[in-house]
């Protein structure tokens, strides 16, 4: 049976109130409790599962706005919460340049092998400089590869391109205006060569680095498998900032294992906030705890628009006209436009757009 749940209620005679539960996941029998039979609306995480129990109980609450406090939103059933009339906020823009900086730094900490580096120093084995000792890759004119070539995977481009010369393969279903742009700009001025790959294959072939970015949903699960692995280099690195599931891990453990100079840098799991057998003990692979948006200017991005999102429906604001530009909402010095800032369903819902 379900633990009953601790509920803070903050502002308890102000016209809203926040009822929060302090847990790290909570479950949905959870949420169920909090939503209790009157709630306009909720934030919540992508730890969540929000189906059809969710959005069928928010909805008898009365609630019209869920927000999921992410850009990514392959926790939440869109069309469930559709069929409940209930709008499903998210938090892009916000987190592409952090993001896209941990999946920098997992790129070089593997490449340099830092982190192996700093155990070893820690251990009190350093005994002097040695021609050998963690001898890593230099990214400057290898070629970098980037799947899923949207607002994240553009920024980590070019910051790879910019800042380390390196050259550019990316795969996306959809041509990359965005980046591709940005590499007509530089007037091929850049040291540096790109292309948009016409296949999975063709980028695994040629990468030596290769960064995850893609949403996660039935056509990205296990994009990265036995099979994949098996294409690309024995040196490559391969870096993980989208969502667990994109790796099928008990391969990449088998890979890591079978090819000790592959290295690999996560900061997701497929099943978080576990990993798979034998994932720890691999001294080629970096992890860190889903931490890719965790820069202050982030977060606080993140709960703002979370936030905003659900209080612009509770208000009964239209939706902005375009979630990729939501600088406004986050200017601590002027009042947020009258508007949800990003909302999924905003169409199938036919809600009205701002005009601002
Ligand atoms: N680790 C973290 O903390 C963290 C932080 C932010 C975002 N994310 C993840 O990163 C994802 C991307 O965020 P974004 O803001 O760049 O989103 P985005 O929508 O701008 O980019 C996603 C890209 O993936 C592409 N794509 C979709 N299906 C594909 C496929 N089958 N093969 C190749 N490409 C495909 C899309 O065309 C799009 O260009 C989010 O959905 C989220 O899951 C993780
Ligand atoms: O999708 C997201 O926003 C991340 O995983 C958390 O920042």
């Amino acid at each position: 049976m379900a633990q009953p749940v601790a509920i803070e209620v903050w502002n308890p005679n102000g016209k809203y109130r926040i009822c929060t539960q302090k847990k790290t996941i909570l479950s949905v029998e959870d949420i169920v409790a909090l939503i209790g039979d009157k709630c306009d609306g909720v934030i919540g995480q992508l730890t969540e599962d929000w189906g059809h129990t969710l959005f069928s109980a928010l909805s008898k609450a009365g609630g019209k706005a869920f927000s999921n406090m992410a850009v990514g939103y392959n926790n939440v059933d869109v069309n469930a919460a559709t069929k409940y009339g209930v709008a499903v906020g998210n938090t892009p823009g916000v987190l592409t340049e952090t993001t896209a900086e941990l999946a920098a730094s997992l790129s070089l900490a593997a490449a340099r092998r830092i982190v192996e580096a700093d155990e070893f120093m820690r251990a009190g084995l350093y005994d002097g400089w040695l021609p050998h000792l963690f001898v890593g890759n230099l990214l400057k004119g290898q070629t970098v590869d980037v799947i899923g070539a949207g607002r994240i995977g553009s920024a980590y481009a070019r910051m790879m391109v910019e800042g380390f010369k390196m050259n550019l393969i990316y795969y996306d279903i959809y041509q990359s205006t965005r980046l591709e742009k940005f590499f007509l700009k530089a007037n091929g001025e850049q040291p540096v060569t790109w292309k948009r790959a016409s296949s999975m294959e063709e980028v695994l072939r040629e990468a030596d680095v290769i960064s995850l970015h893609p949403i996660l949903d039935k056509t990205t699960y296990h994009l990265v498998n036995k099979d994949s692995l098996a294409v690309m280099k024995k040196e490559a690195i391969l870096v993980n900032c989208s969502r667990g599931p994109v790796i099928d891990e008990v391969a990449l453990v088998e890979h890591l294992k079978q090819n000790p100079m592959f290295r690999v840098g996560l900061d997701v799991f497929e099943d978080e906030p576990y990993m798979k057998p034998g994932l720890s003990e691999m001294k080629n692979a970096i992890v860190v705890p889903h931490i890719a948006s965790a820069s202050k200017w982030t977060r606080e991005g993140m709960a703002t628009l979370a936030a905003l999102n659900v209080l612009g429906k509770v208000k009964g604001y239209p939706v902005w006209s375009d979630p990729n530009r939501v600088d406004l909402f986050l200017d601590e010095n002027s009042l947020p436009p009258a508007a949800s800032p990003s909302i999924v369903n905003a169409k199938a819902l036919g809600l009205p757009v701002s005009k601002l």
